[in-house]
């Protein structure tokens, strides 16, 4: 990337509202509210870039700079813990004492969304979506002006570690709350809760069973706070944590990096082209339930059903698409990171 030059005298008012000169580029369209705009840079292709992805970012209306506006985000605070183990009681306790200084909190969870969740539970493909929709819910919330509270049993060390990469990616404090609670005191409060909010005991000794204990070594579980059913939830350590401390450093995988090189735009059409060009191939002699070796790639293509080559061109072009506005400069992990997307995608 060549140096940025000064922005010069047209935007120093920007500068002197607070902005700082992210980039220089050519702005090839702008929409009338200055937070979608279509932009080139040296050698890569227009992109639309977003407000979302571009998070704080503004371009000028009458040059071609792209500043960013160093505003602090909003935290996300991750509930975990056995179902029915208090995790909806804490996050409200949570939420009241932050509107009470004043502070604006939007609490996310599987209830909210009103899903059927004996169902969602039963059937891991539809769980997985779930887990989708509500880490979509959280990337989309995260902004500079509510307190994010993700109030779902988070059981997976997995999850909290996409999580965790999520706010990272935001450049966003976290803390996770364990709600601690044995096993038979969660089955008796379940018991004794609505018919309709109950967890059938099949499901619910499956979640006890399949429950991940975090552990603070882990930077995703890390600041935890643990609560038992008698103890206060730790409200001024809680605050201390998601609002005096930094969020973590971004790193290679998950900083922003809009303005890719030509050599990885290459990279990543030639190696997507090679696993589509290799699933294809191997599904002329495949059944569904197959696995498929890809040259480049340690992980391998599981085939549900046969794919036809629309579809994969269809979701080799939205890798494409995410990949340009995410791309990861360990151009060796692009072959494992598409099967992994097609995996994530067929079903
Ligand atoms: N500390 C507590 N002492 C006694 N009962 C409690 C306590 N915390 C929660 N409960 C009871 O457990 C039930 C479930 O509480 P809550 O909805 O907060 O749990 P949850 O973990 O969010 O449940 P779910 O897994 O369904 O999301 C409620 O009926 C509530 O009365």
């Amino acid at each position: 990337m060549t140096s940025l030059p000064t922005s010069g005298g047209r935007n120093t008012q920007r500068e002197r509202e607070g902005w700082d000169l992210h980039c220089y580029c050519r702005i090839l369209l702008v929409n009338h509210s200055y937070d979608h705009f279509l932009w080139e840079h040296e050698n890569t292709r227009p992109a639309l870039i977003s407000a979302r992805e571009q998070r704080g970012c503004l371009c000028s209306s009458d040059s071609n700079y792209i500043f960013k506006r160093p505003f602090e985000e909003m935290p996300l605070v991750v509930l975990c813990g056995f179902p029915c183990s208090g995790k909806s009681s804490r996050s409200q306790e949570l939420q009241e004492h932050l509107e009470q200084s004043g502070r604006k909190v939007h609490i996310i969870g599987d209830h909210v969304l009103g899903v059927d969740r004996n169902a969602v539970y039963a059937d891991s493909k539809k769980e997985k979506e779930l887990r989708g929709s509500l880490r979509a819910a959280v990337e989309r919330k995260l902004n500079k002006e509510e307190v994010v509270i993700l109030d779902s049993p988070n059981y997976i060390k997995g999850y909290r570690y996409e999580l965790f990469c999520l706010i990272k990616h935001v450049q966003t404090p976290h803390c996770l709350i364990h709600c601690i609670t044995a096993p038979e005191i969660s089955s008796t409060w379940n018991q004794n809760r609505d018919k309709n909010e109950q967890y059938n005991q099949e499901i619910f000794d499956a979640l006890v069973q399949r429950f991940e204990f975090p552990d603070s070594r882990n930077r995703w579980d890390s600041p935890l706070f643990t609560v038992h059913k008698d103890e206060k939830l730790p409200l001024e350590q809680i605050c201390n944590a998601i609002f005096h401390r930094k969020a973590p450093p971004p790193n290679q995988s998950t900083q922003m990096q809009p303005l890719s090189s030509t050599n990885f735009l290459h990279e990543l059409d030639k190696v997507t082209q090679e696993v589509v060009t290799t699933v294809l191939n191997a599904q002329k002699t495949s059944v569904p339930g197959d696995v498929i070796m890809v040259p480049g790639a340690s992980e391998k293509v599981q085939l549900p059903r046969i794919l036809s080559m629309s579809e994969l061109r269809r979701l080799r072009q939205q890798f494409i698409s995410y990949t340009k506005l995410h791309p990861n400069e360990n151009i060796s992990q692009l072959a494992n990171m598409f099967v992994q997307y097609l995996n994530q995608s067929i079903h």
